[in-house]
């Protein structure tokens, strides 16, 4: 049985001020019923960590580098990451594909090193409006599914998130149906590539415009092991909800 998985993505916001709410979300869920996850930005994740020692909620970052450490400015490697206290790095997020253009085969060397750091992985796929609208979202799909997967993974160090990017702060979800057959595809996918029994422990997370009004039925569908959240993770008050909702599906 996989352990379902809440996530949130801080993205660039949160200061100092902003581990109270990390701190609030413990509290409330001291022993929850699903694994949670907290993606501050990198200045927050020592002080996240610290603060997360002994409850329920672990910390992660929002990228690495594909290498362990040398002379690269400005960049964080795995390595410090798990240094920090961080337990996870999500990666491949659409909004660092398009911003500093990483390829879906960059994206696979960062979860390769992340992986051999001892981090566990959520690798983001998903497709633009256009894609959906022109192509076969599928196709798309499967192809960033077999770039950006490592050789390395196992269900203990990948879980993938489906993020459309049109769905991505815009308030607008796919259809049950359009999630469904995403992630029956996704869990197909890497059933045939890493095996039954590893394709099937890989938790399959969606992400875009989860709130606490549509959580009870996006984790309704079938193979939806959780949430990747942006927005709606910043504060306890609205990740409490969609927590519970998880907790409860
Ligand atoms: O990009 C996301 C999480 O990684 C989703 O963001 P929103 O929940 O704000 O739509």
């Amino acid at each position: 049985m996989r352990r379902k998985l809440a996530a949130g993505n801080w993205k660039m916001n949160g200061m100092k001020a902003s581990l109270a709410e990390i701190e609030a979300l413990a509290k409330a869920h001291p022993d929850p019923a699903c694994d949670l996850l907290i993606c501050p930005p990198a200045t927050l994740i020592a002080a996240a960590a610290e603060i997360c020692q002994g409850t329920g909620v672990k910390i992660g970052g929002q990228t690495c580098h594909d290498r362990l450490a040398g002379a690269h400015t400005g960049d964080i490697s795995a390595t410090m990451l798990k240094d920090a206290g961080a337990s996870a790095v999500i990666l491949g997020h659409s909004e660092r594909r398009e911003d500093h253009e990483e390829s879906s085969e960059d994206v696979r060397m960062l979860a390769k090193t992340a992986q051999s750091a001892g981090l566990m992985t959520v690798v983001c796929v998903g497709e633009s409006l256009f894609q959906r609208q022109s192509t076969n979202t599928l196709d798309i799909i499967g192809a960033q599914l077999s770039l950006s997967i490592p050789d390395s993974s196992t269900g203990e160090n990948l879980i993938v998130a489906y993020e459309p990017i049109w769905a991505i702060g815009s308030g607008l979800t796919p259809t049950k149906d359009e999630i469904g057959e995403v992630h029956d595809f996704m869990r197909a996918r890497l059933e045939h590539r890493f095996g039954y029994g590893v394709g099937k422990s890989v938790r399959l997370l969606y992400g875009g415009s989860v709130k606490g009004s549509n959580a009870e039925e996006i984790f309704s569908i079938s193979n939806v092991d959780g949430a990747l959240v942006g927005g709606a993770s910043l504060t306890a008050e609205d990740f409490g909800p969609i927590v519970s909702a998880l907790e409860k599906a």
